[in-house]
């Protein structure tokens, strides 16, 4: 499973969880205005907005599982399994494969309401990046600087582009069962609870937190979506960087998930690989890993972002103790 976000305190940070029992040797990677996208069924991109992010570099093809571009437009893909379906070649249309999907909208657009132009023409394909490879079931989250996301979904009737109000997008079930599901936590609080139940019966707030007693702490892509977004709209806020990415991997690790605990098979466990942020407004990607939880930060503008190579950073995954005695 997995979980995205998109925090606004001032500057934008936008990333994800990525939750999996097994792992691909992921990297930073950063992809330059020059380099040559080339696509299945669309004609090949040979100058586009630079992007950073985590991908596989599959022989210099960035696989990404999320990034943003420099514009400060980002895309996350996440597990959608049984309702993802991808379709075939369509005439007239975008025709453009599941694995392409990030470099092309990133490549070509700087705000949601571009990406939306896009989408408005596009049939994402079934097609596979390699036999090996074969296309995973994914939804996206697009979201830009101003803070506006939206979520893309491809169903068994077609594709959905839905505006997203809450910021936030986990895995199943479709995105408005998620929105629709918030319903039953209307009345979890930050706050302690005023005593509806009956004024006959006396209660004196044993514990502080009840208010978010009744948060689902499960897992489950309902049970982080719910505790996720309430997590979000409660996070202070800060006009310091350090503070609100502090901030922005709290609100990330409350819905990590810890070895152990969710066994995907006889014996494995999914669990939270890394989670990254990039800040859309200054093109500064953050990242932690489950093994390091000191904040790592690679600076696309460092790079030279007119060549045409991709730039990778393998992921630092190796914490430090800091010993006082
Ligand atoms: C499985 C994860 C999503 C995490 C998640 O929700 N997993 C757990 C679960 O719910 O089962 C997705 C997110 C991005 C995906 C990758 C990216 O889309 C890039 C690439 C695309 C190829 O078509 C397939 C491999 C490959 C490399 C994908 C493998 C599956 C990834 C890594």
């Amino acid at each position: 499973m997995c979980t995205s976000i998109i925090f606004s305190p001032r500057d934008h940070y936008f990333g994800r969880n990525l939750d999996l029992e097994v792992t691909f040797g992921q990297q930073v990677v950063i992809t330059p205005r020059d380099y040559v996208f080339k696509f299945r069924d669309m004609p090949k991109i040979d100058h586009h907005y630079a992007m950073v992010g985590i991908a596989l570099n599959a022989d210099s093809y960035p696989l990404y599982f999320d990034a943003a571009n420099e514009k400060g437009l980002g895309m996350v893909g996440l597990n959608y399994p049984d309702n993802a379906i991808y379709y075939d070649v369509k005439e007239g249309k975008d025709n453009i494969a599941s694995f392409e999907f990030i470099p092309w909208i990133l490549g070509q657009a700087a705000t949601v309401a571009e990406a939306k132009k896009l989408l408005s023409t596009i049939n994402i394909t079934k097609k596979n990046f390699s036999d090996k490879m074969q296309a995973s079931p994914l939804h996206w989250i697009i979201a830009d600087k101003t803070g506006v996301s939206i979520v893309v979904e491809t169903d068994a009737d077609g594709m959905h582009v839905y505006d997203n109000p809450v910021g936030c997008l986990t895995n199943n079930p479709q995105f408005p069962k998620q929105l629709f599901n918030l319903n039953n936590y209307a009345d979890v609080s930050a706050a302690m609870p005023k005593n509806n139940f009956s004024d006959q019966v006396k209660m004196d707030g044993y514990s502080r937190g009840l208010g978010s007693r009744n948060l689902p702490g499960g897992m489950d892509s309902e049970s982080r979506f719910v505790r996720v977004a309430f997590n979000k709209f409660n996070a202070p806020t800060s006009d310091s960087e350090e503070e609100n990415v502090d901030t922005y991997f709290h609100i990330l690790h409350s819905v990590e998930q810890q070895k152990g605990l969710d066994q995907v098979g006889p014996d494995a466990f999914e669990y939270t690989i890394y989670s990254d942020g990039i800040n859309l407004d200054k093109g500064i990607f953050y990242y932690t890993t489950y093994t390091n939880k000191q904040i790592n930060v690679v600076d696309m503008n460092k790079e030279d972002l007119d060549s045409s190579d991709l730039i990778t950073y393998d992921m630092l995954t190796k914490g430090k103790f800091n010993h006082q005695n």
